[in-house]
């Protein structure tokens, strides 16, 4: 595993570069979005096949993009944060003025010019601060955009075994919620010098005055940098502790507006039951919320008179030193402002120490998501296909377990699979062939010694190479938002001539009288809601759409009818084709058109052959192959009454 010696550098380099990834992240330098090829591919540096930066030299490129487009602003948010201390510092000044001479009171004139002189600064001042904020406001929505693009460009997982885990989800969502929060450093770096200098400023002028208070000032508001460091490590520790119980809020309620779960919540009453679950979980939510905000509270009722106690002291030596004449009431008022400044300035300097070591956390929670789920180590001995498209994929004595599952879903599988071979996995529910087509599919970690392609093992190659060969349909395939033409071609740059190919070939998949500019789906005002087998031509096209050497189809047909179906599976058997075709599906009848029939259980192959070899060896294909035609002959001829 990949170590990050980083850990012990300054913190904002570090913390930076440890999130900083990938350059295979297909967002260029520029920040231009990657431009789609022809055909279905995962995004991939071409400049750069080794596609992984070791993350500690990618830092500066990290703080470069999440940066991006700021400079400016941040060059006049440092001449505002200059000039709003030169201008209140100087106020100062005019107010101790005004002060000597009221209480001197030499000339009528002199207070009422100052005190002109006093309201210009503080207008000018307050017109800089709103200016101030107003860019302030531009620069986070920047970063915020560009910290949202980074981390959609990060995760992207070689295989996807540890992402299918509840624990991913909740780890997944810690890291979202972590690098949200960011953007909120990035500014506070600006605002920390700002502060410093206003602290620097303060010290001199009341240090000229009264040369011990600001060390006083420094001794009394030590304690609230403390308060802020650990109140940002506790109230990271209980996002932590908290977001599954978050997640859970969501979900019910997704669950309970979601248009599709209204008939359920109808027919089945539940809307009671969800209703309840998700009461629960916002009770306890707001339980946890409410307790660690007490406590909380509570803490901060003690620093507040901690507080009370550094301004009455500052005070009390003021005052000592007004009796005692050595300073006068002119001093006393000056120094009692620049201190009401600086002690501001240090306040706000304890809250960003507390966003610092947020950010520690945030740092190694990010590097410890990303170094165990994304990429790993170097792939640069990786190597490609020696002849691009694979021609055979072997697997042996194959055996995989899901990281949560102690027994193994598959256990050793040998199989071949060529070049122009069409391959039907069957078998019972949960006997593991959606596992096996995915293992096919490189999607998995597996072992060494146990999947090949083309001879060369799978754990020697470069995974994303294999996917360029691979289409899918998976049982959760997604129903995007888009247009009929971009959810087959999923580019906008589609290749036209393959579209239409695929169009002329199988036009029975895309949806009869709709124009393929035509947006689908719930999502958008104006698109059209199509029903599920269209949904699922739909995503057969996008699979056929991408000319991949290896096309797996995990029950992708099982929403079409029976006549559509048959005939998709001839139109692609007659097409000439060095595909290799595996399929998923529980209709035996279709089977008689493969090349091979695997037959699995309990993660095993139990049976392989043709069609009409299995049914004469009279074994588990058989029974399942009769079972089924007569459930179908059943079906077919309403003979379950006549049975009876
Ligand atoms: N992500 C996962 N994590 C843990 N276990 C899983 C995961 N996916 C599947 N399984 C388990 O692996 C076993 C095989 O599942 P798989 O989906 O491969 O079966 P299948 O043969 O395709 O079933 P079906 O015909 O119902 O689709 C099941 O016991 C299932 O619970």
């Amino acid at each position: 595993m990949h170590r990050h010696a980083a850990l012990d550098e300054p913190i904002f380099e570090n913390a930076v570069f440890a999130i900083g990834i990938l350059r295979g992240s297909g967002w260029n330098d520029s920040g231009d979005a990657p431009v789609p090829g022809r055909r279905i591919v995962p995004a991939i540096d071409r400049a750069d096949p080794s596609g992984f930066v070791p993350v500690m030299t990618a830092g500066r490129s990290f703080n470069k993009q999440v940066l991006q487009g700021t400079w400016k602003s941040y060059g006049i948010l440092a001449a505002i944060g200059l000039l709003v201390t030169a201008l209140t510092s100087y106020q100062i000044g005019i107010t101790k003025r005004l002060t000597d001479e009221l209480v001197a009171l030499a000339s009528e004139r002199t207070p009422f010019l100052l005190l002109a002189e006093l309201c210009a600064m503080m207008i000018g001042a307050a017109l800089l601060r709103q200016y101030q904020q107003y860019r302030q406001n531009g620069i986070q929505l920047h970063i915020q955009a560009n910290l949202d693009r980074l981390l959609a460009s990060s995760i992207e997982p070689v295989t996807i075994t540890r992402t299918e885990t509840p624990r991913f989800k909740n780890e997944l969502n810690i890291v979202r919620f972590s690098f949200q929060s960011l953007s909120g450093l990035y500014l506070s770096f600006m605002q920390i010098t700002i502060a410093v200098i206003s602290v620097g400023t303060y010290t001199i002028l009341i240090f000229k005055q009264v040369w011990y208070l600001p060390f006083v000032i420094f001794l009394l508001n030590a304690p609230k940098w403390l308060q802020e460091k650990r109140m940002a490590r506790d109230r990271f520790a209980f996002t932590v502790r908290t977001t599954e119980l978050v997640r859970e809020k969501t979900l019910l309620q997704d669950l309970l507006f979601n248009p599709s779960s209204f008939a359920e919540q109808l027919v089945f009453a539940s809307k009671a039951f969800i209703m309840g679950r998700w009461g629960k979980a916002y009770a306890e939510g707001m339980k946890q919320e409410q307790s660690f905000n007490r406590r909380e509270s509570v803490r901060k009722t003690g620093y507040a008179c901690i507080a009370v106690f550094a301004q009455a002291t500052v005070q009390l030596l003021l005052i000592v030193g007004v009796v005692r004449h050595s300073i006068t009431i002119g001093t006393y008022v000056s120094v009692i402002a620049a201190a009401g400044v600086m002690e501001a300035s240090l306040m706000s300097l304890a809250a960003y120490a507390g966003q610092l070591q947020h950010f520690k956390l945030t740092k190694s929670k990010v590097t410890g998501f990303l170094t165990e789920y994304m990429r790993e180590g170097s792939t640069k001995e990786l190597k490609g296909l020696p002849g691009g498209k694979p021609r055979t994929i072997e697997l042996k004595d194959l055996a995989f377990a899901y990281p949560d599952r102690e027994r193994p879903t598959i256990r050793q599988v040998s199989l071949r699979i060529r070049a122009g071979e069409s391959i039907v996995l069957v078998g019972e529910n949960g006997c593991g062939k959606s596992t096996l087509a995915k293992l096919i599919a490189g999607l998995h970690e597996v072992d060494s010694g146990m999947i090949f392609y083309d001879g060369e093992d799978l754990n020697q190659l470069d995974r994303r190479r294999i996917y360029e060969e691979v289409s899918m349909v998976t049982q959760d395939y997604v129903n995007y938002p888009f247009s009929i033409r971009e959810c087959v071609t999923m580019s906008d740059v589609p290749d036209i001539a393959r579209y239409e190919e695929v169009r002329g070939k199988y036009p029975y998949l895309f949806p009869e009288g709709l124009n393929e500019d035509r947006v689908v789906g719930l999502d958008r005002s104006g698109a059209t809601q199509l029903s599920g087998g269209q949904w699922q031509k739909l995503a057969i096209a996008r699979s056929l759409y991408k000319e991949a050497a290896v096309v797996v189809w995990d029950e992708a047909t099982s929403a079409l009818d029976p006549e559509t179906e048959r005939r998709l599976f001839l139109d692609l058997m007659r097409e000439d084709q060095a595909r290799s075709l595996i399929v998923i599906t529980h209709r035996l009848n279709v089977c008689p058109l493969f090349s091979k029939v695997v037959v699995m259980q309990e993660g095993r192959i139990v049976e392989q052959g043709r069609h009409e070899e299995l049914v004469q060896a009279g074994g588990k294909y058989r029974r399942m192959f009769d079972a089924y035609s007569m459930e179908e002959a059943r079906t077919q001829y309403g003979s379950v009454s006549t049975a009876v």
